[in-house]
């Protein structure tokens, strides 16, 4: 049997990871539909064959743990009944398991008490508010909650829940919704073995994941949990800059963002260093370097270095006493 699990506070991030879950899951069903090849042993990663060699497991089949580590009930909560009916019509349309999904608003209690994992969503100044409505706390304990949220750390949400839930906390960032996210993980102590293996297969199923000890996380937040957005100002001027001399406005996006995947994907799938990535470009005299020196005249690295410094600094306030007072002060005028 697979578990529960709630989504609370499925908004923008909460939808990109639902779906990227449930394209997941609907992909893995295809595999698992047209795999013939033999079917390990229960628990056993590797199948002898019938000349007494070793194969390695095709990845679609099970793991240890698998049967409790995936997912087959989903529930999402958002607070008003017009998001509601949005998300539902989201769902509706996305693959056969998104229209299974269960859509409640301002039903926290009974989505936490039948989840068996909670992965929280809300803004960080929500969260208090929200883990201390009635019930709540007795609803989460002895389940696995999965935080997201940007600021507010294991020692807060871990003095607001009861004793006996487990927390961990998550950075994803929004290309969780086409598989192509960066997900960081907050360590996670030896003996939660099944946590681990819950936690991961969620966000390995949506991109890249990586684990991190939590006082990086403000730096991750900065880094890849906003990294989307910088990325996109440098996507944008760039096709600016094209349309500036000409090109029609969907070639130029495609030409900056085709040339900006390419070069992130050669450094990241060769290891090579973005300098030389960089320097293969730059024939002697010719246009590059031109424009490169343009780009160094605007202090153009340092600025963008200095955004992750100063969004990392914000990062570290946000679901901090006094932004939840700001918060609080904003919905009462
Ligand atoms: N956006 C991003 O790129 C990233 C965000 N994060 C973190 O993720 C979290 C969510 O951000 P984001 O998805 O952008 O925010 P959104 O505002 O898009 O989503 C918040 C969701 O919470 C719901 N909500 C509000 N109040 C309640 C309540 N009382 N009970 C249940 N649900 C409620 C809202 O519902 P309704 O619409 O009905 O108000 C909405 O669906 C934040 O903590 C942020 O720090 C982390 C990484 C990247
Ligand atoms: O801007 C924010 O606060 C959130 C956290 C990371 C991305 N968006």
């Amino acid at each position: 049997m697979g578990y529960t699990l709630c989504v609370l506070g499925c908004g923008t991030m909460g939808i990109a990871i639902l779906s990227g879950v449930l394209a997941s899951l609907e992909s893995r069903a295809v595999q698992l539909q047209f795999s013939s090849g033999p079917r390990p042993k229960p628990g056993g990663a590797i199948t002898p064959t019938a000349s007494g060699a070793s194969t390695p497991m095709p990845t679609f089949m099970k793991l240890d743990h698998e049967e409790t580590s995936l997912p087959e009930r989903f529930i999402a909560c958002v607070n008003r009944a017009e998001s509601a009916r949005r998300l539902k019509a989201l769902f509706a349309a996305q693959g056969e398991l998104a229209q299974d999904v269960e859509v409640v608003a301002d039903d926290n209690l009974r989505a936490v008490q039948e989840a068996d994992v909670v992965l929280l969503c809300c803004k960080p100044q929500l969260a208090h508010s929200i883990l201390h409505k009635e019930g709540i706390c007795e609803a989460l304990e002895g389940k696995l909650l999965i935080s997201i949220l940007a600021g507010v750390t294991i020692s807060q949400l871990t003095d607001w829940v009861s004793p006996t839930t487990r927390v961990i906390r998550a950075m994803p960032n929004t290309p969780c919704k086409i598989r192509e996210g960066m997900t960081v993980v907050s360590t996670i102590p030896a003996d939660q073995t099944l946590d681990r293996e819950i936690v991961t297969s969620i966000f390995s199923s949506l991109g890249r994941c990586r684990i991190l000890e939590e006082k990086h996380f403000d730096a991750c937040t900065a880094l890849s949990g906003s990294g989307p957005a910088f990325a996109c100002i440098v996507l944008e001027a760039m096709a600016d800059g094209g349309v500036m001399m000409g090109l029609p406005r969907a070639e130029a996006l495609e030409l900056a963002a085709q040339s900006l995947q390419g070069a992130a994907r050669m450094a990241l799938q060769t290891g090579v260093h973005p300098a030389q990535i960089k320097d293969a470009v730059t024939t002697p005299g010719g246009c590059t370097i031109a424009g490169l020196l343009t780009l160094e005249d605007g202090r153009v690295r340092s600025t963008i270095a200095r955004a992750i410094q100063v969004a990392t600094e914000r990062a570290a306030v946000l679901g901090q006493p006094t932004e939840r007072r700001s918060v609080d002060s904003m919905t009462r005028n």
